[in-house]
């Protein structure tokens, strides 16, 4: 059986250095962690990359052949990666068990909430007898912000939905959070600053975002309560 993990997220988040950090760790106790590049408008990413998509298709090459623009050359792109599968499937099979691959995905998000192509793709892995874990890369920004907050938590929790395989949220960029929390949001010094207490996010909704919202907000609050307390 191989493992590995699906690497998703908004754009800029930080997937690639998650990617590469992961990496470099695995060389530093002698693992061999492989990565996978299946941006195909990824010019620049630390880590050196077993396999890219690029070198089948690349949005780049798309938006100049059939005059697509950025997002239509990315759906595109990956609707093909799925219908040419087969030449990710020859990469793969000279993995051996011991190897874990990571699969650093595109930022654009509708294409974990909004297209099947993920959930077909990991599919596709596990008939190669893949046993994944999908990883959702949230910038910490969100944690000063309810509204934020709300976005991101939306965002993961549909693509976890969608993938339907063990999923795990991860927060970026902590060196960068500054503690200037939005008003009756936990701040740094609390101890539920990385995972807010529900009343507390529709409390600070109430302020942030007009009436007729709170009736939305209460039932998006209760779901995440649901979600945590499940
Ligand atoms: N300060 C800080 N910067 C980070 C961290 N992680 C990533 N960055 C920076 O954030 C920017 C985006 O990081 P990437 O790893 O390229 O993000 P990505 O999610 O792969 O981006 P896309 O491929 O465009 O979706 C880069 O400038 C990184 O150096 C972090 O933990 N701290």
């Amino acid at each position: 059986m191989l493992f590995g993990q699906v690497v998703m997220g908004p754009a800029g988040c930080g997937k690639s250095t998650y990617c590469f950090t992961l990496q470099q760790r695995a060389l530093d106790s002698a693992r061999n962690v492989i990565v996978v590049n299946l941006d195909p408008a990824a010019e620049n990413y630390s880590y050196s990359a077993y396999a890219d998509i690029r070198e089948l298709i690349s949005v780049e090459h798309v938006e100049e052949e059939l005059t697509l623009g950025p997002n239509g050359a990315l759906v595109y792109c990956m609707e093909y990666l799925l219908e040419n599968f087969e030449w990710l499937e020859e990469i793969l099979c000279g993995l051996l068990e011991d190897d874990y691959v990571i699969f650093d995905c595109p930022g654009q998000i509708e294409l974990y909430t909004h297209y099947s192509f993920m959930r077909d793709f990991t599919v596709a892995l596990k008939q190669l007898g893949f046993q994944l874990c999908g990883v959702y890369l949230l910038d910490s920004q969100v944690l000063c912000d309810p509204n934020k907050y709300l976005g991101g938590c939306l965002s993961a929790l549909s693509t976890m939905l969608q993938l339907e395989i063990p999923h795990v949220n991860i927060l970026t960029k902590m060196d960068l959070v500054k503690g200037d929390t939005s008003d009756n949001f936990p701040d740094e010094e609390d101890d539920n600053f990385i995972c807010p207490d529900m009343t507390q996010l529709l409390e600070a909704l109430y302020v942030t975002v007009p009436q007729k919202f709170y009736r939305l907000n209460q039932v998006c609050s209760s779901t995440f309560r649901g979600f945590i307390d499940y």
